[in-house]
C-alpha cells in the first residue's frame, strides 16, 4: 500500500472570510495528471507523513510550509484491496511564493471556486469540509484496475470531527 500526503496552504485573499484562497496545483505528470489537487505525494522510507507533506510542497511549488494541522486520513481501495493511505494537512503558515515545477502549476484559488469538476471524484466529498476547518476520515472504493486515476469511483464511507 502506498502512503501519501496532501497539503492545503490557505491565505486570506481579501477583507471578507469568503475571499479565502487555497493553493492548488494542476498536476503535470504521474497519477492524476491534468487534474487539480493539493501539493503532495508519496512518503519516502524513514520519513513521517508530516515531513513528507512539507518536502513535497517545497519540491512541487517551492513553498516552505510549517505548523501543519492534520485534517484527514483517506483510505483508497482499488478492487477491494488497500491502494493508498493519504494523510491530509492544512496550514496558514508558509514562506515564499509558489513557483512552477516540472510536476505542478500552482494556483491560488478562492475557496468558493475550487474546480471540483477537474479533480478526483472523491475530492468533492471531503475537501469542502477540510477547507472549512473540519477533520475527516474516509474510505473510498474504486473499481476497474490500475491505474487508479482511470478506475471508477463506486462508493465511500465518511466520518467527520475525527481526532488525530
Ligand atoms: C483516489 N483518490 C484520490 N483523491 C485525491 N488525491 C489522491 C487520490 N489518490 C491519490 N491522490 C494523491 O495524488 C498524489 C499522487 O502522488 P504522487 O507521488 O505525486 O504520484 P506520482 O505517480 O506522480 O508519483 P511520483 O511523482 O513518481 O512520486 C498524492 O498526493 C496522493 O495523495
Amino acid at each position: 500500500m502506498i502512503e501519501a500526503t496532501l497539503c492545503f496552504p490557505l491565505r486570506d485573499g481579501g477583507d471578507a472570510a469568503a475571499d479565502r484562497e487555497v493553493l492548488l496545483i494542476e498536476k503535470r505528470r504521474g497519477l492524476g495528471e491534468g487534474w487539480y489537487n493539493g501539493p503532495g505525494g508519496k512518503c519516502e522510507s524513514g520519513e513521517t507523513p508530516r515531513e513528507c507533506a512539507i518536502r513535497e510542497t517545497e519540491e512541487e511549488v517551492g513553498l516552505e510550509v510549517s505548523d501543519l494541522e492534520k485534517a484527514g486520513e483517506l483510505r483508497f481501495l482499488l478492487d477491494g484491496e488497500a491502494h493508498t493511505f493519504c494523510h491530509v494537512y492544512r496550514t496558514r503558515s508558509f514562506a515564499g511564493e509558489p513557483s512552477v515545477s516540472e510536476e505542478a502549476y500552482p494556483e491560488w484559488i478562492p475557496v468558493d471556486d475550487v474546480p471540483y469538476d477537474r479533480m478526483w471524484d472523491d475530492d468533492l466529498l471531503w475537501l469542502p469540509g477540510v477547507l472549512e476547518g473540519k477533520t475527516v476520515a474516509g474510505e473510498f472504493r474504486f473499481e476497474g484496475g490500475e491505474p487508479l486515476d482511470e478506475a471508477a469511483f463506486v462508493d465511500h464511507d465518511l466520518e467527520w470531527d475525527v481526532s488525530f
